[in-house]
């Protein structure tokens, strides 16, 4: 029987990690093929391509970089031989980089993400099960349509709903609010449910001026205006609750809605849609009727990549309201 190809593009993380002596802490040093040559068996599996994207770590990932990385993917799954492809990442900024990727990339073929919590100096280096169960969730049929995923600890989950939970353990990719897509059990990938929202916005460009705020108790509107005044495109809220926000910030949002900056809301709790529910000032009502857009129950680094790209469609303000509203909110 002939075997499945499978891409790997490598990019860098805590997969490609080991603790330099010199530092005496975790750098980029592995290349794709000396992590793969760790993933025993792997060729049993799949044959596999490596590209060597980069070698940087999850918090020098950057929007453009992010872009760059989907052009190279888009055409690497265009290509017949190529069943599905993988992607390794920092865990940091995995989230984003598979989240953007989910928005843009418009295939049928499996794109799955994948890192590592331990690097390869640490006792139980997680790298190699992660990789081989991320090639085996990429060769799957039963992968298809499901937009990216991500594979860590055995666990599948939708780059659109998922984020990283904890700092330190191994099933740190959680989808909070829905759960896990399936598992992989004994080489084998078992979807238990579907995707709940999946949505493409099939933007060329990326506008890089979008700001993530996060709301505090008594947290006065300086930090929009500073936004604002610097040629920011868009903001987002995390605010508070339900999307409720300190009264003081109200003049400096009016302010940026004046400027026709757009403004999407999400929550700074870790589950839970936005909603206009309270009428106090500063409440999701007032902010609704100001003209402030709800970005439903995406964390804020993952509202502001969808804000990113809406924004480089080059649309008006309703088009983007409804790329964010239209899925979650009935009217
Ligand atoms: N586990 C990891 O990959 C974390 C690392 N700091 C990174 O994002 O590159």
């Amino acid at each position: 029987m002939q075997k499945s190809k499978v891409a790997v593009v490598f990019t860098g993380g805590t997969i490609s990690m080991t603790v330099d002596k010199r530092i005496g802490a975790a750098i980029p040093s592995l290349s794709g093929e000396q992590i793969l040559s760790l993933v025993t068996n792997i060729d049993r599996l799949a044959d596999i391509e490596s590209v060597n994207f980069s070698s940087i770590p999850g918090p020098h990932m950057t929007p453009e970089r992010m872009m760059d990385l989907c052009e190279v993917v888009e055409r690497l799954l265009q290509r017949q031989d190529i069943e599905g492809v993988v992607v390794t990442h920092g865990t940091d900024t995995l989230e984003e980089t598979a989240y953007l990727m989910d928005l843009k990339i418009n295939s049928e073929k499996p794109v799955v993400v994948v890192g590592a919590m331990r690097n390869s100096s640490e006792l139980g280096y997680d790298g190699p099960s992660n990789l081989a169960a991320a090639v085996c969730t990429a060769i799957s049929t039963e992968s298809q349509n499901k937009g990216v995923l991500v594979v860590m600890n055995n666990e599948v989950n939708a780059a659109s709903e998922v984020t990283k939970a904890s700092t330190l353990s191994l099933n740190t990719f959680q989808s909070l609010e829905f759960g896990p897509l399936g598992i992989v059990d004994n080489d084998e990938v078992i979807f238990h449910r579907e995707v709940v929202n999946r949505q493409t916005i099939p933007s060329e460009e990326l506008i890089k001026a979008v700001s993530l705020i996060k709301c505090t108790a008594g947290m006065d509107g300086s930090l929009i205006r500073f936004c604002v005044d610097r040629g920011d495109k868009g903001i987002v809220l995390e605010a508070l609750g339900r999307g409720n926000v300190p009264p003081e910030m109200l003049e400096d949002l009016e302010y940026a809605l004046k400027k026709d900056v757009v403004i999407v809301m999400v929550s700074r709790c870790p589950t839970g849609r936005v909603l206009g529910t309270y009428g106090y000032p500063g409440g999701g009502k007032e902010l609704k009727d100001m003209g402030v857009i709800l970005g439903g129950d995406l964390p804020g680094q993952k509202a502001r990549i969808k804000l990113m790209l809406a924004l480089g469609l080059r649309e008006s303000q309703q088009k983007i309201r409804d790329i964010f509203e239209s899925q979650q909110y009935k009217s």
